[in-house]
Formats: C-alpha cells, sequence, structure tokens
C-alpha cells in the first residue's frame, strides 16, 4: 500500500527506482523499484511501489510516460547535511594544518577572516563555497562567516541564489587579543547581529535563514553570550558555536570563567543550550554535560576531519548516540581539509575504528550509522527534520541521483552489486562526478543553470 498524503497539491515529478535512506528506527532502508513523487511545492507528494503505478498515477493525476526511471546503477539518497562549516575559511582549506587549535586560528584563521570587509574578496570565496558543497551533494549547510554584516549578508544572497538550504551566522566575538583589528565592542556585536538578522530575515529567502553564532566561550565575554541568547530566544533563532574541542582550549575556558561547573553550563547559563542548537566537537564533554544536551535538546556536530587535522581528540560517538544526543556530521571547513561530507563520513567511520583499535570493546559505528548522521541525523541536529533528511511523505524532495558507474567516474562496477553494497562503495569511494543530480525543495540545483555557471 502506498504512502501517500491526503491533501495533494498536484505532481509535478515522479521517479522510479531504487531509493535508500534513514528512518528514526532504522539506519539504512532500502527501496527497490519505488515510486516517487513531487508535488509542485516540491514536496514528496508520496512514495510507493513501481507495481502501485497505475493506482498512482489516477490518485495523483500523472501519466506514466511523464515517469524518470534511474538506470539499475543508480539511486536516489537523501541530500548531505553539513552541520558546520566556516564559508570564510574556505580559501585556505587543504592548508595550515600544523598547528593546535589556538594557535591556528591566530596565525591562519583570524588574518584570513579578517578580509571579508572586502566584498569583492568574499563573493569570490562565497560563491566558490556555495558551489563546491552543493556540487557535492550537501544541501544543507549550517555556516559561519566572520564578524562582517554585509559580507554575511552576501553569504545568505549566494546561498540562495544557488538553491541551497542554509543557516548563515555572523560571527560574534568581543575578546580577541591575538589580532587586534579582528574583533567588535560588544555594544558592535549585539547591534550588528540584531541588524543581520533583520536584514536576513526581511528578505524572506524561503530556505535561507540566520543563525546567532558566538564564536566559541573563550572569544565572548559572558556579557555578549547573555545578550545572543536573548536575541535567540526573543526571536526563536537557531544558535550554533564551538565546544570542548581541544584540552588546551578546555582549560583556558576552566580559567576564563572559574565560576561555572563545566564548558557546557557556561552556554546554558547565558540560554544558548535549546533545541534549536548546535555546537561543533564535544571532544571531552563529560557523560553530565551529555546529559544537558539531551535535557535541553541540544546537539553536536562531529567534525572528524577537523579532530585529526587539528589533533584536537576523537569524539565517542557511541557514546553520544547512548546519551540520546542528537549528532550530525559536519566538515568544518577549514580545520577539516575537504568541504566535502563524503569525506566526513569516511572520517567518522576511520575515527570509530581508531577508537575500536584503541579499546576492543568500543562497538565500531557502521557504515548504515555514519550514513543516517550525514542525512537524517544532521536534519534532526538542525532541528529541520520537519523539511529534509529522508523520504518521508510531506517533506521536501532534498535528494541526490547517484550513478555508481559514472563514465569517468573513480570507481570500477566489477559484477552487478545489490543496492546496498552500490551505497557503501559509493560512501566509501565515490566523489562528486557520481552525484549527477542534486535537488533542492524539488529544484534541480546540479548541474548548474547558466546564470550560476
Ligand atoms: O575548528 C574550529 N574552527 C574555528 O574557526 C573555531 N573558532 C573557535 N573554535 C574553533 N574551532
Ligand atoms: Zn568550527
Amino acid at each position: 500500500m502506498a504512502n501517500s498524503s491526503r491533501t495533494h497539491t498536484d505532481v509535478s515529478h515522479v521517479y522510479r527506482g531504487t531509493f535508500v535512506h534513514s528512518t528514526p528506527q532504522t539506519a539504512l532502508q532500502v527501496l527497490e523499484d519505488a515510486l516517487l513523487g513531487v508535488d509542485t511545492d516540491g514536496k514528496i507528494a508520496f512514495i510507493g511501489k513501481g507495481s502501485e503505478v497505475d493506482t498512482l498515477s489516477q490518485t495523483f493525476g500523472f501519466s506514466a510516460t511523464n515517469i524518470t526511471q534511474l538506470a539499475p546503477h543508480e539511486f536516489f539518497m537523501p541530500g548531505l547535511v553539513d552541520t558546520h562549516i566556516h564559508a570564510s575559511q574556505y580559501s585556505y582549506a587543504g592548508t595550515a594544518l600544523d598547528m593546535p587549535l589556538l594557535q591556528w586560528l591566530n596565525t591562519y584563521t583570524f588574518p584570513v577572516e579578517s578580509r571579508f570587509k572586502d566584498l569583492e574578496f568574499a563573493n569570490k570565496v562565497y560563491t566558490q563555497v556555495v558551489r563546491r558543497t552543493l556540487r557535492n551533494g550537501t544541501t544543507t549547510a549550517c555556516y559561519h562567516a566572520t564578524i562582517h554584516t554585509e559580507a554575511s549578508l552576501l553569504l545568505g544572497q549566494i546561498a540562495n541564489d544557488f538553491g541551497q538550504r542554509a543557516l548563515v551566522g555572523k560571527v560574534c566575538m568581543d575578546r580577541n587579543n591575538s589580532v587586534k583589528h579582528y574583533k567588535e565592542t560588544s555594544q558592535e556585536s549585539q547591534e550588528e547581529t540584531c541588524r543581520f538578522i533583520a536584514e536576513l530575515l526581511n528578505k524572506k529567502y524561503p530556505r535561507v535563514k540566520p543563525v546567532v553564532t558566538p564564536r566559541f566561550a573563550p572569544s565572548c565575554t559572558g556579557a555578549l553570550l547573555g545578550q545572543l541568547g536573548a536575541i535567540a530566544k526573543n526571536n526563536n533563532l537557531h544558535i550554533q558555536s564551538h565546544i570542548s574541542e581541544n584540552v588546551e582550549e578546555v582549560k583556558l575556558v576552566k580559567d576564563m570563567f572559574p565560576e561555572s561547573e563545566s564548558y557546557t553550563h557556561i552556554y546554558h547559563k547565558y540560554n544558548l543550550l535549546t533545541d534549536k542548537t548546535v555546537m561543533a566537537h564535544g571532544c571531552y564533554l563529560s557523560d553530565e554535560e551529555l546529559n544537558l544536551f539531551r535535557e535541553t535538546g541540544a546537539s553536536l556536530s562531529h567534525c572528524p576531519n577537523s579532530n585529526i587535522s587539528l589533533c584536537s581528540g576523537i569524539l565517542n560517538v557511541r557514546n553520544v548516540l547512548k546519551h540520546k544526543v542528537k549528532l550530525g556530521l559536519g566538515t568544518d571547513v577549514a580545520g577539516g581539509y575537504s568541504a566535502s561530507m563524503l569525506d566526513a563520513v569516511r572520517r567518522a567511520l576511520d575515527s570509530s575504528k581508531v577508537l575500536t583499535i584503541q579499546d576492543p570493546e568500543h562497538e565500531t559505528l557502521t557504515f548504515e550509522e555514519v550514513f543516517r548522521l550525514a542525512t537524517l541525523g544532521g536534519s534532526q541536529a538542525l532541528s529541520m527534520d520537519d523539511q529534509t533528511g529522508n523520504f518521508e511523505v510531506g517533506k521536501d524532495f532534498d535528494a541526490l541521483r547517484v550513478n555508481v558507474a559514472a563514465p569517468g567516474g573513480p570507481m570500477d562496477l566489477i559484477q552487478s552489486d545489490a543496492p546496498k553494497i552500490l551505497l557503501e562503495k559509493f560512501l566509501n569511494l565515490g566523489d562528486d562526478r557520481n552525484i549527477v543530480e542534486v535537488f533542492v525543495a524539488g529544484r534541480k540545483v546540479v548541474p548548474f543553470t547558466d546564470k550560476n555557471e
């Protein structure tokens, strides 16, 4: 029996073939010879069996001749959700990975981010990062920009123009002793955050929204953290930041906020832990802190490339999942050197295997579980799982059409493998050559149209 919505708008596209996705109960569900309809609003109108085509075409009023049929080595999967990426650091991605976090920020990051006062530079970098991530299948991105309001608004405009679903954060930092010209006063930070939010919301972009972004506790005064918590609360906004990434940072936070019970309690005290909060890293969180995440509904973004590249630590994902804390994956460009979420999937699997090498009792993550983290898990971490993350009826059709045998692609198919094997191969060996089409809310955003070339 096909799963269908009771009241529906007209179906504009119908696809037939293999669909793979996750549900809260099942890390990987494979639907072979399935039929999926997308309505004129870009939402999934139905998903049923190919054998039900006659009934479905009558119910939804489409003609069997209008069905797009996938090839046997193709499948649809949900769009990838990057829960943590610094768009402003894309210009030096793949370099500058020879220092730990705090020195890395002072030496490489702050000098580059300070250049985003220049809108021409910002336009160049932000256009490239949106194009690159979309081409690699990131249909939803949670971006850190810089402290500059105009450049951050420009990032929102570019994401909207290319059709990417995005949260965009103007970075807030009223403490920075190392690069003097890259910080704001508390008042500037608060006022510019309010202006950024108002102007971005005023654009009425359907899928690009602001996210309140204190960089991390060491770069913000308690007064600013409190103001940002109030702004997020009053406007019901998302919040993003960093937490417990590296041992030296955790120690610094302890020294800077001696009155606080833990790193997590600092954010909690200032109303920055909500069910619309996503915190990057969390490698050194205690079980008590993870409980506070669960109680508040706040989520974590696991950024394994960054954690390894900056020698920060290894998040025990199994322990996070045991505590029922929402969890997604992030590239964390440019602490992470790859802007591709496929890389994040591989590094998450590698990191889990390292934990198993260290402790054979550790239950290694499966590729199916990591697939779920990269899709449905990410949408849950961003509290967007009512809109995206899998192929549930009523959600937006955010999807990748994957061709495992794409000509000139990075892998060879020796025999006709089952869809689950094709997905595993794609996750481990695939790249953007295999992602032949990308859809966000039903609209084909890759390949780029002429306007976006
Ligand atoms: O990986 C990171 N990248 C950053 O830019 C940053 N800022 C604070 N903490 C951070 N961690
Ligand atoms: Zn980061």
